[in-house]
């Protein structure tokens, strides 16, 4: 998919949360661990009950990766399902991946090719070599991780160049835009810190911006709109336990549909204000 789609989209969804598929076996609906595939299960119903609410989906690998061979079946399942029923999705595999080049090249295989993902996130601290690789397919993305939302962020990412006084996200920010464009490239910038991306927004203006954090971790939206939103919306809000878990019951499903919408009905103000509608 590529950027005009994606906000073309967002336009006709009136929207631009992404449900966060953070499946976890021990988290899900008991009556689900009787089926033949309980991820996959989950999966399903959650997608099918949010999908007019939402423009992308996000599994989030580990939660996959824990289960082994039945995990990386439950998530091909789950991007087939979601490419057949509902191909207007975008979806992103965050995956945090990179390394040397030729690695890199089977992970946008792995990604691109064997799994019809959209987009992956990829962590920039090897470099160019390990992030061109992702960026030889058409209309596929990365998404690189800049400013995350996490306490460990402050570990490394505010960190000052001693000779032109950047911090690393902004070095992260700046750099990385010689190895691709906005047409082939995100960030992910965390909601809880949705004060600095008016800072971002002046490096990357155009760039889409892949944001989790609002829901369990506190982040707001009304701030990631007013310092983040361009033109084009240029935001892919993620909630995942907010929306997937409003409810560990027979109507969980039901549940992430009212979580989903709520966020979406905001969204849809913040898109109005911005008279993007
Ligand atoms: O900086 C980051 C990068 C990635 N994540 C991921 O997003 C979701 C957030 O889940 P919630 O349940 O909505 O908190 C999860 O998959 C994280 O691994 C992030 O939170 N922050």
């Amino acid at each position: 998919m590529n950027r005009e789609q994606l906000f073309e989209q967002i336009k006709k969804k009136r929207s631009f949360l992404c449900v966060g598929l953070d499946s976890d076996i021990l988290k899900i609906p008991a009556h689900l661990k009787e089926t033949s595939d309980p991820i996959f299960a989950f999966n399903k119903e959650i997608i099918d009950a949010t999908q007019d609410l939402c423009v992308a989906y996000k599994p989030n690998l580990a939660f996959y990766e824990s289960l082994g061979v039945s995990g990386w079946e439950s998530l091909e399942k789950t991007v087939h399902y979601i490419r057949e029923k509902y191909p207007e999705q975008f979806i992103i595999a965050d995956a945090k991946r990179g390394d040397i080049g030729n690695t890199s090249n089977l992970y946008a295989r792995a990604f691109f090719d064997r799994m019809d993902f959209d987009a992956v996130t990829v962590a920039p601290y090897m470099g160019e070599d390990s992030v061109k690789p992702f960026m030889t397919y058409l209309d596929k993305w990365v998404i690189l991780l800049a400013l995350t939302s996490n306490k460990g962020a402050f570990d490394f990412q505010f960190i000052k160049n001693d000779e032109n006084g950047e911090q690393l996200f902004e070095t992260v920010l700046k750099t990385s835009q010689q190895w691709g464009t906005g047409d082939n490239m995100m960030y992910v910038v965390g909601a809880t810190k949705a004060e600095k991306l008016e800072e971002i927004r002046t490096i990357v203006p155009d760039h889409f911006l892949l944001v989790p954090g609002v829901g369990a971790q506190g982040g707001s939206l009304q701030e990631v709109a007013k310092y983040g939103m361009n033109e084009q919306c240029g935001l892919l809000v993620n909630s995942s336990r907010g929306i997937i878990y409003a409810s560990n019951d027979t109507d969980f499903a039901e549940k992430a549909r009212a979580a989903a919408m709520e966020v979406q009905v905001d969204m849809e103000e913040l898109l109005l204000e911005a008279e993007l509608l």
